[in-house]
């Protein structure tokens, strides 16, 4: 597709079911493009979503970090990252890491809700 771009959705366990309702609310948008995910935020979204998804690695298990490489290497052209801000999490070196390089290489980043619909939006007038 012409104007595809690469998406990753990401969502810590007390977020999952939001981004589910998310995805599926945004279903026909974000088909247009190649959505990346972290494990098993991409099964709740194929799943749930009925989204195509392509898989990386859990991110406890290096997903993260799996995404901070392709933002560094410039594969990735948005994240949209629904943190939980009220747990610890073991692999909290990892999303610091994906947060930073992130922001580092100037990536459209969504933590929330409101700013996924934000940069969904922008997504949607860079392609039109
Ligand atoms: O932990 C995550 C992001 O930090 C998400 O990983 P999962 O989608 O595999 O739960």
């Amino acid at each position: 597709m012409p104007h595809q771009k690469k998406i990753a959705l990401v969502a810590h366990d007390a977020k999952k079911d939001l981004i589910v309702d998310w995805a599926s609310a945004n279903r026909d948008a974000l088909s247009h493009h190649h959505i990346y995910a972290t494990g098993t935020t991409g099964g709740r979204l194929m799943e749930g979503a009925g989204l195509a998804v392509e898989r990386l690695l859990s991110g406890p298990l290096g997903g993260d970090a799996q995404l901070g490489a392709m933002i560094a290497e410039e594969r990735l052209d948005a994240l949209i990252f629904f943190i939980d801000p009220l747990s610890a999490l073991p692999h909290d070196v990892d999303v610091k890491s994906l947060l930073r390089l992130a922001i580092l290489y100037d990536t459209p980043l969504a933590i929330n809700k409101s700013s996924a619909d934000a940069v969904l939006c922008a997504l949607k007038n860079d392609t039109d």
